[in-house]
């Protein structure tokens, strides 16, 4: 009698979780659409401005989910597009890149976007993960965050054009160094500058862009601060 197959290799691996849920991307090339997201649990940075303070100890995660599970809860929406964030979803490696795996085969996704924090070399997810499906949007920490020494610059020559690298811009002294990283390290991803929601004022960013001719840089406000309360969680 012939076997019947297995569940596939990845069915069973657990990860730690903060939340699931559904609503319109805030942020980058794609905000405004109605999106999945899938925040995981745990972060190997602490910047100073995180916003995302309880998806890391002395947080615990919410549960720890099989990523059969994941995929279960996934497919109860109906959006087209994922967010995958945390923390730092691409914290647990071989895992993580299972769980994005696992998710490019859910067809209704068309866009899965992995929100990383620049200090995780991407070259083992983007060697082993070829899908058209996936966009990485890496995040440059600068000096205000306390973590700038953390980036693994080689990640930026490594994005392509569908990828998004992100400086969040608290200072002028921020805003003078994300212009040093992109004109010493040219990237085909799309460069966004996001004001720091407490210390930069958007129309101060605005006029610092303008006043630099930074005609590439697309300004990145966080829509979901400006629906709902900046301290509200799961929107
Ligand atoms: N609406 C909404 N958009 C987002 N884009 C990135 C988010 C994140 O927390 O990584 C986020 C979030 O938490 N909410
Ligand atoms: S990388 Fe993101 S989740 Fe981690 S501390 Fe910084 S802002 Fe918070
Ligand atoms: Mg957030």
């Amino acid at each position: 009698m012939r076997q019947v197959s297995a569940n596939p290799d990845w069915y069973n691996i657990k990860l730690p979780m903060v939340e699931i849920f559904e609503t319109v991307e805030g942020e980058g090339t794609r905000a405004g659409f109605p999106t999945i997201f899938v925040r995981l649990f745990g972060c190997n940075l602490r910047c100073t401005w995180c916003d995302t303070k309880y998806s890391y100890p002395p947080e615990e995660a919410d549960r720890v989910m099989t990523i059969s599970q994941i995929v279960q809860e996934v497919r109860k929406y109906r959006s087209t597009h994922l967010c995958l964030t945390g923390g730092e979803p691409l914290l647990y490696g071989e895992k993580s890149a299972a769980l994005i795996e696992a998710l490019i085969d859910i067809d209704s996704l068309t866009d899965i976007h992995i929100e990383t924090n620049g200090a995780i070399d991407i070259s083992m997810f983007m060697d082993r993960i070829s899908s058209p499906k996936v966009r990485y949007i890496v995040d440059y920490k600068l000096p205000d965050s306390g973590e700038t020494d953390k980036m693994v610059l080689g990640n930026l020559m490594k994005l392509r054009e569908q990828d998004e690298l992100k400086f969040v811009i608290g200072s002028e002294q921020d805003f003078a160094e994300a212009v040093r990283v992109l004109e010493q390290y040219p990237t085909m991803a799309l460069p966004l500058f996001s004001p720091v929601w407490e210390t930069m004022p958007p129309h101060k960013l605005v006029q610092l862009m303008l006043e630099h001719g930074l005609s590439r840089v697309k300004l990145n406000m966080q829509l979901h601060k400006i629906i709902w309360d900046p301290a509200a969680r799961g929107v």
